[in-house]
């Protein structure tokens, strides 16, 4: 059933992002989203905008193997322990993409009106030129990569139980967001597993 090659790189240079498809089934992949829904300590994400504090609608959530502080928007949090959900969908994506994660940042959009704005991951706690695994359940959503330098965009669309990989310099060279859309009334989850330098 596998539709796609798990070694096409969608960036056209200057960085490795793979798109997997669907890794778990819909049937599976449906279960796990209404357990994240309501197993996840969910909390509303601080941002910080034109020098305000802001509370955005999107919830987040950060998990991991040791309780990691880990700065993001301007905000510490300190890594909660391994769900039973979150360690078997670890093994999943670490045997699909070949690599090791110990830590994982959950995001919740309730509606297609939350989205998130352009960034790289390339935070100081993070390992330099590690691989991040993007997980994605409930609503199918649209991802864009734009390269810092040329502003070439490159579209991808993210469906249930799908995985993308991002790698190499991809965070150095390539902006990602998740753009907001009226069309998308449903929540939807994301697991982006990372690996914190220790
Ligand atoms: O929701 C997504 O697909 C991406 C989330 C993301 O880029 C992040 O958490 O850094
Ligand atoms: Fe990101």
């Amino acid at each position: 059933m596998d539709l796609f090659n798990d070694d096409t790189n969608i960036l056209p240079f200057d960085g490795e992002v793979n798109y997997y498809g669907p890794v778990i089934n819909q049937e599976k992949a449906q279960v796990y989203f209404e357990k994240l829904m309501e197993n996840i300590e969910w909390e509303n994400d601080k941002a910080i905008i034109f020098g305000k504090t802001i509370i955005t609608k999107r919830k987040v959530a950060w998990y991991g193997d040791k309780p990691f502080e880990y700065t993001y928007s301007k905000t510490t949090k300190s890594a909660l322990p391994w769900t039973k959900e979150l360690i078997e969908l670890k093994e999943i994506i670490e045997k699909k993409s070949g690599e090791t994660y110990n830590s994982c940042l959950l995001n919740l959009y309730h509606s297609g009106e939350e989205g998130m704005a352009w960034h790289s991951d390339g935070e100081k706690d993070l390992k330099k030129n590690g691989a991040i695994a993007s997980l994605s359940f409930g609503a199918e959503r649209k991802f864009l990569f734009k390269h810092k330098a040329s502003k070439q965009n490159v579209s991808v669309i993210l469906e249930k139980g799908s995985l993308l990989v991002m790698k190499g310099t991809t965070q150095t060279n390539w902006l990602h967001r998740l753009p907001p859309t009226r069309k998308v009334k449903t929540p939807r989850v994301n697991l982006t597993f990372r690996t914190i330098d220790v």
